[in-house]
């Protein structure tokens, strides 16, 4: 075996909780064991690791994980981690502990703390996407994204069921503080009318206009699926708008909210998240530094977490929008 590049390294999930996270914790563990490095668990993001909440981990500590939501490790987000005093006051306490790499499971704020602290450091980072909002340039897909879209599609087909019982249009707010993948990919998947994007410009006007034209054709039932980050401001607010100008449509709104963030991890995550986090260890044990663990057209591949941060996301799949407008009329 090659020379290791790490002995003793430290994972830890952090910003919002994504299923898939455990998997990737087990993974990680679990390829660090059989490379005999050490590894440690940081609970609650940042914040653990300003707080020295650190502990060793082993292979029966990622037991009975692979299928459950949420992160075992916790996740938080840390103010304190955002000034250079706390990263310098989080970096003492993995040297402390001799930890020398570090794996940042979590979405483009997480990266962006953990480019900082080896900036600051040295300490190697390397990040694995784990956000159900699938904000990260590099990978075609991340930790969470499949089951909470899965989750969106199953509830909104349930709302479909009652809109077309009471011929009601239905406002559906998902998740998607400033990305509309999970409200493009579960819109056309539901047969929303209306998909509201935080990247396309929102016309209510078009919007309205549209509703009106299924009015007079006497169109039954009416989803429009928003994501919360979209400019006009969310469900509630485009609710306003088609209650004034169109008052004689009976219209209800529904956040679907944290139920996307929760739950069991599809097979797809688990999947990622385990070929994830085996990659993370044995990238650190080859000395790589500061990339992003991402897939693409199904390989792995390393993003320099410069690119994933600032780069964002891959854009909004213009043909996906073109075939979700030409199949809502
Ligand atoms: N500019 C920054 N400098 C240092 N640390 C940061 C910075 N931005 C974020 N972080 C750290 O990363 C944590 C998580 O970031 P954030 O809340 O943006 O979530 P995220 O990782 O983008 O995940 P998600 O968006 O999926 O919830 C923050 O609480 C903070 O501790
Ligand atoms: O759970 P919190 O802290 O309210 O964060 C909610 C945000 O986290 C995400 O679920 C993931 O980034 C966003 O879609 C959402 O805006
Ligand atoms: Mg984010």
């Amino acid at each position: 075996m090659a020379t290791k590049k790490v002995s003793r390294i430290a994972v830890l999930t952090s910003g919002g909780d994504a299923p898939g996270m455990n998997a990737a914790i087990r993974a990680v563990v679990r390829t660090a064991i059989f490379n005999k490095i050490e590894v440690y668990g940081i609970v609650r993001g940042y914040s653990g690791m300003i707080e020295d909440d650190i502990y060793k981990m082993d292979s029966k500590s990622v037991a009975n994980i692979i299928q459950r939501g949420g992160t075992i490790l916790k996740s938080a987000r840390s103010d304190e981690f955002k000034t250079p005093a706390g990263r310098k006051k989080a970096f003492n306490n993995l040297k402390k502990k001799e930890i020398d790499g570090l794996v940042v499971i979590g979405g483009d704020g997480s990266f962006t703390g953990a480019l900082k602290l080896s900036e600051e450091h040295g300490i190697p980072v390397i990040g694995l996407p784990g956000t159900i909002d699938k904000d990260c340039y590099g990978t075609d897909s991340t930790i969470g994204f499949d089951t909470a879209v899965n989750t969106a599609v199953e509830n909104i087909d349930k709302i479909r069921d009652t809109a077309d019982a009471h011929d009601r249009l239905f406002i559906v707010e998902v998740m998607g503080r400033d990305a509309g993948y999970i409200a493009l990919n579960a819109g056309i998947a539901t047969g929303a009318e209306t998909i509201l994007l935080p990247e396309t410009k929102t016309d209510i006007e078009s919007v309205i206009i549209g509703l009106k034209r299924k009015e007079r054709r006497k169109k039954l039932v009416n989803l429009i699926v928003v994501a919360e980050g979209d400019e006009l401001g969310g469900a509630s607010e485009v609710a306003k708008v088609v209650k004034e100008r169109l008052p004689k449509i009976d219209t209800r709104v529904t956040i679907l909210g944290h139920i996307q963030r929760g739950g069991s991890p599809s097979c797809c995550d688990r999947l990622i998240a385990s070929r994830m986090g085996y990659h993370a260890v044995v990238a650190l044990n080859e000395g790589k530094r500061n990339v992003m663990i991402g897939i693409q057209n199904g390989n792995i591949v390393h993003v320099p977490l410069e690119d994933a941060i600032s780069k964002k996301n891959q854009g909004i799949d213009q043909e996906l929008l073109k075939i979700s407008h030409i199949l809502s009329i």
